[in-house]
Parts: C-alpha cells; structure tokens; sequence
C-alpha cells in the first residue's frame, strides 16, 4: 500500500514507523517534511499537491483535524484515517468528504517512546487496507481495541484532561523539598509531573480545549477537599477508596462524575 502521512510529527513518525507502506510526508512545515522522510525512509511531497494514495492519515494537531480531512481527502483513493487524538470530529468530517470508502480514526493512548500499548479505534467503514493496517498495530504489540466516537471523546474527558489537571496542578502547587522528605507517593506523582510535562505544551492545550470539562470536575473536587471539615473530608475520602475497592471487582470504568454530594 502507498500511505501518505500529513502532519510529519511526532504522531506521524509512529505511524510511519508502525505501518507496512511506501511512505510519503507532507507537513505545513515542508522541512519536517522531509526529516521524516529521511529518517523512515520514504519521500517528501507537497502539502497543496494532488496526487493521490492508497491511504491518507492525518496526524495534524487535534483542532485541526476536521479541516485536514477536508483539505486532503482528494488526495486517498481507498483509505482515510487518523490519529489526532479526538474522534467525533474527524469521524463527522470523513463521514462527509469520503463517504463510500474505507474509513478509520486511531488514537494511540501512549506518547510514542512510551508505545506499544492501548490503541482506541473506530472502525467506520472496514475494508482490506483497513484490516492490513488494524493487523500491522497488532503485531507491533498494541492492543487495539473498538470503540464509539462519543464513547472516546467522553473517556479523554477523564483519562486526558482530568489527568493532565490532577499532575500539572500539583506541579504548580508543590514546594521544592530536600529529596529525602519524598514518600512514596510524593514520589509517584513528582514522577507522573515530570512525564506529562515533558511533552508538547501545545498537545496538552489542545486536549484542555477539547476535554476541559474533566478539569472543571477536578477543580471542583479539589475546591470541595480544601474546603472541607474533617467529617467531609473523610466522607469524600471514603467515597474515592469505594469507587476504587469497586473497580478491583472489574469494573472498570475510571469516571466518576459529582464527587462532591
Ligand atoms: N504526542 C503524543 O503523545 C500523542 C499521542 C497520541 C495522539 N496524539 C495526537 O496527535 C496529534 C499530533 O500530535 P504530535 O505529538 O504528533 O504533534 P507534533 O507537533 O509533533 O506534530 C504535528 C505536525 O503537524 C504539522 N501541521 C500542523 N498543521 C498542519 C496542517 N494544517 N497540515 C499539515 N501539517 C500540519 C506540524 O508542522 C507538525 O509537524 C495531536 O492531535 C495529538 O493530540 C499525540
Ligand atoms: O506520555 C504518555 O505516554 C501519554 O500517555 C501521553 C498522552 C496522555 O498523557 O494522555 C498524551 C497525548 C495523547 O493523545 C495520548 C497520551
């Protein structure tokens, strides 16, 4: 299969390197372009160009993605797919500019130093190129597994943006302390602060702008703890070890909404 690849990030590269393809860059930036290009082994083409490839995957910025479909989905004859992170409007988007055709939305729950791991997919309209590249992830060791657009977009209200609040806020709220005061569990989170804020400032934002409810309910819930006399406090304490104690008996959903009664 011929894959182009718009976007030539750090997104991009991974799927570069994960997908069986002849692979072509285009990048707003052309120079990235071409730096993936060279360094995966492929060529660089223009962003404003026509030819046309078997698969077009779009790893541009998030809110950019529903335009990036429509920007390139003259340039895909069987596949369009992406992993820009959101889903509903990249789905809405390819549902309307490549109706009749082969079309996927990927998004890898990892950095891509920190892959493999959990890949969520939506399989809008399968195919044989859709299975061959479905089928690539696999063997890089992903799990892959399906799901809805409305589905996903809900979950990264909490696995995303209340995530990033909850680690970047205690980043922003901790003193400097003498190593030797870490607990454990100072010491996990200076770790998870020290992951989330190595990324892309722009990616986190980007999430913040999509997924900003789950960090409504962090404030919240962050507010209501300061707040709270030592009887709430338990009570609120109680609530987060039940919800935990309940997710050990598989359930495994990690959204809990009105923490605070
Ligand atoms: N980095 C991660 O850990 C990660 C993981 C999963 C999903 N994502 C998602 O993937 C998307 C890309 O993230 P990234 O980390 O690769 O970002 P990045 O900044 O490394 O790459 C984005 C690339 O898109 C290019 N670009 C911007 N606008 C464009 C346009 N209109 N047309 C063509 N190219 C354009 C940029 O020049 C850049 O090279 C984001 O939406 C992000 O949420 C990121
Ligand atoms: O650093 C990691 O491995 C991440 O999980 C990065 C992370 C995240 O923190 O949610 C960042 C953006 C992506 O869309 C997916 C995952």
């Amino acid at each position: 299969m011929d894959l182009l690849i718009v976007g030539a990030g750090a997104m991009g590269r991974w799927f570069g390197r994960t997908v069986d393809a002849d692979l072509a860059f285009a990048d707003a930036d052309p120079e990235r372009a071409t730096a993936a290009a060279d360094d995966l082994g492929g060529r660089a083409v223009p962003l404003d160009g026509d030819e046309q490839f078997d698969v077009v995957c779009l790893a541009v910025p998030m809110r950019l993605a529903a335009e990036a479909v429509d920007a390139n989905a003259h340039r895909a004859t069987d596949v369009m797919c992406d992993v820009t992170g959101s889903m509903a409007a990249p789905v809405a988007a390819m549902r309307e500019h490549f109706d009749g055709h082969e079309r996927l939305s990927l998004h890898p729950l990892f950095a891509p130093q920190n892959g493999p791991g959990n890949v969520a997919a939506v399989v809008d309209e399968s195919g044989p190129l859709t299975d061959a590249i479905l089928a690539d992830l696999d063997s890089a060791g992903n799990h892959v597994f399906e799901t809805t657009p409305e589905e996903h977009d809900r979950a990264m209200e909490t696995v995303q943006a209340a995530t990033h609040a909850a680690v970047l806020s205690f980043g922003l709220a901790a003193d400097n302390v003498r190593d030797e005061f870490a607990t454990p569990v100072s010491a996990a989170l200076d770790e998870l602060v020290a992951s989330v804020s190595g990324g892309t400032p722009r990616v986190y934002a980007d999430i913040q702008s999509s997924f900003g409810d789950g960090t409504d309910r962090v404030a919240d819930a962050a507010r209501a703890l300061a707040m709270a006399d030592p009887e709430t406090f338990a009570d609120l304490y109680r609530t987060v070890a039940r919800s935990d104690t309940s997710k050990d008996g598989n359930e495994h959903e990690t959204d809990k909404h009105d923490p605070v009664e």
